[in-house]
């Protein structure tokens, strides 16, 4: 079996109660409050900087050069593509005043850049990978399932469950395969766990938008 497909199944339980999320349930029947997505959007803006950040870092630590170019460009897509749908709600939305990384979203970005710089590069490409993978299940999900035409957030849902995307995150799946594929065993043990726990950072990343979550002091 391949690695992605032993990483999925024992994400799959987490995947589902991800879907069900309040957040999610409401970006999908297009009833999620304003606040919520503005706030969401204002985090997802920081998150996405340092995530580029992360993907280039591991850009740079690859040796096959078809790699190197993979994450370089999932790097300038995170930065480019995802940040243009961002920039067209903040015209809507208004602009959110200074954004401070909530606890949730400087967590999941300082595991993302920790694990970028500092871990075997096969723990690397697995700890970013629920950031292409789950995201594509969600846009499918949400593209599959919803009924209201005019969504208010159809715009975020094309792009995630759009090609561009798709083609992506099979890019990063089979590369990240190709890398488990020479790695040890307890390599490719650490690879599940990364990939746990970035699964893990993506549920608490829509949960701490849909409480909007404040620093405590
Ligand atoms: C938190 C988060 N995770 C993943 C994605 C998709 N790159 C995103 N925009 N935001």
């Amino acid at each position: 079996m391949k690695w992605s497909q032993q990483a999925w199944e024992r994400i799959n339980p987490l995947y589902k109660k991800i879907i069900q999320m309040p957040f999610n349930q409401e970006l999908l029947n297009g009833s999620l409050p304003k606040d919520k997505f503005k706030f969401y959007m204002a985090q997802d803006a920081y998150y996405l900087g340092e995530f580029g950040k992360a993907l280039s870092t591991i850009s740079g630590r690859l040796s096959d050069l078809n790699q190197v170019l993979a994450y370089s460009n999932f790097a300038a897509g995170a930065i480019v593509v995802e940040r243009a749908l961002h920039e067209s709600y903040f015209v809507e939305l208004g602009l959110p005043e200074e954004v401070l990384p909530s606890p949730t979203c400087l967590l999941y970005t300082n595991f993302l850049r920790n694990q970028a710089a500092f871990e075997n590069i096969e723990v690397a490409a697995a700890a970013v990978l629920p950031c292409f993978w789950i995201y594509k299940e969600v846009g499918d999900f949400i593209y599959e399932h919803q009924s209201n035409k005019l969504n208010p957030y159809k715009n975020w849902i094309d792009t995630y469950s759009g090609e561009e995307f798709a083609e992506a995150v099979h890019k990063a799946i089979e590369i990240t395969d190709h890398l488990a594929a020479s790695a040890s065993e307890s390599t490719r043990e650490q690879m599940y766990q990364a990939f746990e726990m970035a699964s893990r950072l993506e549920w608490m990343f829509w949960d701490s938008a849909y409480r909007l979550e404040k620093w405590p002091v």
